[in-house]
């Protein structure tokens, strides 16, 4: 049996201002800050270590990462920074606040460019000033890669490969890993390892900060899974969360 911690990225100052993020890169607030290094603390408390950390190139999830292995006094661990972990674009919506969009468009719009499976929001113009082409960390990636928009399917075709590729070789190979990504990167892994329907993802939402264990089997899949920490205060998060999308 394997064992893996998902967690999504502490407190953004744009989750705290209620915008759109996506590939935005905004850094995390002091709670998020506090967020991360309570998660270590709890991970280390149920004795857990790791040999190998995924991110993205995002410097919430980053940051996020940082902190919690600075915790577990794992800061030396190898880290793998992989743009396929980033949250999902949400083109021209990035820097949006969600209850403003709401009031205009209509809880159920949001709801649906938010958590349907396969409809994106509009794309980013290819001339506007919040596209990726020119920053460096993407420098690797051909042209066609950098998204405009993404639904969460386009954000599941670069995850799943990440996971098969890379993340899936280095569990079955015995490391103990722990993944600090975003709420749809991660929304996309989950729908993978669980088998969740186009239809049932809709519901899924993660909450900031916390460690989500995941037990799998030598095919590397679930056995069972389960949040760390104060249940209830997870099941208030879950619901913050889904709520962010609406107009009141
Ligand atoms: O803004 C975003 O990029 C994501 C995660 O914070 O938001 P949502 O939960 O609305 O998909």
């Amino acid at each position: 049996m394997y064992k893996i911690v998902l967690m999504r990225h502490g407190e953004s100052t744009w989750n705290l201002d209620n915008r759109f993020t996506g590939w935005t890169d905004v850094d995390l607030t002091e709670k998020g800050v506090a967020e991360a290094r309570q998660a270590g603390k709890l991970l280390k408390e149920a004795g857990f270590t790791f040999d190998l950390a995924y991110t993205s190139v995002l410097k919430r999830a980053i940051r996020t990462l940082w902190g919690t292995l600075d915790e577990m006094d794992l800061m030396w661990l190898p880290v793998v920074h992989d743009w396929r972990l980033n949250e999902r674009h949400y083109g021209a919506l990035q820097g949006l606040n969600k209850a403003e969009t709401a009031a205009k468009y209509g809880d159920e719009q949001v709801l649906v460019w938010r958590r349907s499976y396969d409809t994106p929001p509009n794309a980013l113009d290819e001339n506007d000033e919040r596209t990726s082409y020119s920053d460096p960390r993407y420098a690797g990636l051909k042209r066609e890669q950098i998204p405009l928009t993404e639904c969460l399917k386009d954000t599941v075709q670069r995850v799943v490969p990440a996971w098969n590729d890379t993340i899936a070789p280095a569990i079955r190979s015995g490391k103990r890993i722990i993944i600090s990504a975003h709420g749809n990167s991660l929304r996309a892994l989950i729908k993978m390892l669980d088998g969740i329907s186009d239809a049932d993802i809709v519901n899924l939402n993660i909450p900031n900060g916390q460690p989500l264990v995941y037990e799998l089997d030598a095919d590397l899949k679930p056995i069972k899974s389960y949040y760390l920490g104060d249940q209830e205060a997870i099941q208030a998060a879950l619901q913050a969360v889904a709520s962010q999308g609406k107009s009141k």
